[in-house]
């Protein structure tokens, strides 16, 4: 792996009497997407989480071990969360624009780091929405709720929403699984777009989209990251049993 965003050692992370990752060890290459894969309650989105310290927010939760990214360590001092997670952004499972209108959905977030200029905000809205392969559909509409957009559009607008801020990573966390196929399609081209200027992480039940999108793939299974590889080796010639009967289907 040549260039390294994130870079973790050891990670174990507990909710209160119970372990949910167990001495994980990972490198994550910059401007690739790596999936994360594995049956449910594995650990993926609990994993995905600790890469913005989404996690903090969870009563009970205590992580050890070191994660660095850029060689500075998130948990020990070496980002401040606000900044980090400027950095780090995040795309959920259910699309969750802003009770408001689709402008002030992308402008929310540079408004909040103090940026007032109208032409400025348009621009970082009209970039954003261009990135996120959404302003032809919304160019004329921009005042309008964002509840009125299709489910499609409206993960491609929370997309659009973080990549404002200007984040060096983008999370994503099972971002299609609410999706109708060609709006699936959709957030896929865009995400292999995306990986010439942010470095992706995406958590994903399907393995097809794994498989299609993904330079990296993780398998963890109960708590423990099994195998993480190249996706074609993942998925052609993994090395772990459990891997193998995961990927054909035998289990999970
Ligand atoms: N807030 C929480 N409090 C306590 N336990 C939790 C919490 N969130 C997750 N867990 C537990 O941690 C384990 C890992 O959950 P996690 O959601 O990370 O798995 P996952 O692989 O993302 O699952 P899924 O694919 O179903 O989303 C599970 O056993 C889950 O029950």
């Amino acid at each position: 792996m040549e260039n390294v965003i994130f870079d973790v050692k050891n990670l174990n992370l507990f909710y209160g009497e119970k372990q949910a990752l167990i001495d994980l060890n990972m490198q994550i290459e910059k401007n690739a997407i790596t999936a994360l894969i594995g049956p449910s309650g594995c650990g993926k989105s609990t994993f995905l989480r600790c890469l913005n310290r989404m996690n903090d927010l969870i009563d009970g939760c205590r992580v050890e071990g070191d994660i660095r990214m850029e060689g500075k360590d998130i948990y020990k001092g070496g980002w401040n969360v606000v900044d980090l997670r400027t950095h780090v952004g995040m795309v959920f499972q259910k699309p969750n624009p802003f009770p408001m209108s689709i402008y002030d959905n992308i402008a929310y977030g540079p408004r909040c780091q103090g940026i007032k200029d109208k032409k400025t905000l348009n621009q970082i809205v009209e970039q954003s929405l261009q990135r996120a392969a959404l302003w032809e559909e919304v160019k004329d509409r921009l005042k309008d709720s964002a509840y009125g957009l299709s489910g499609g559009q409206q993960q491609r607008l929370c997309i659009a929403r973080a990549i404002a801020m200007e984040p060096e990573v983008i999370l994503m966390d099972e971002p299609t699984s609410a999706l109708d196929p060609i709006s699936t399609n959709k957030i896929e081209e865009l995400a292999t777009e995306l990986k010439n200027d942010y470095t992706i992480v995406i958590v994903t039940h399907n393995m097809q989209q794994a498989a299609r999108v993904s330079d990296y793939t993780a398998f963890f299974l109960l708590g423990e990251m099994v195998e993480f590889d190249k996706t074609s080796v993942i998925f052609q010639n993994p090395s772990d049993k459990r891997t193998e009967d995961y990927i054909t289907g035998r289990f999970g």
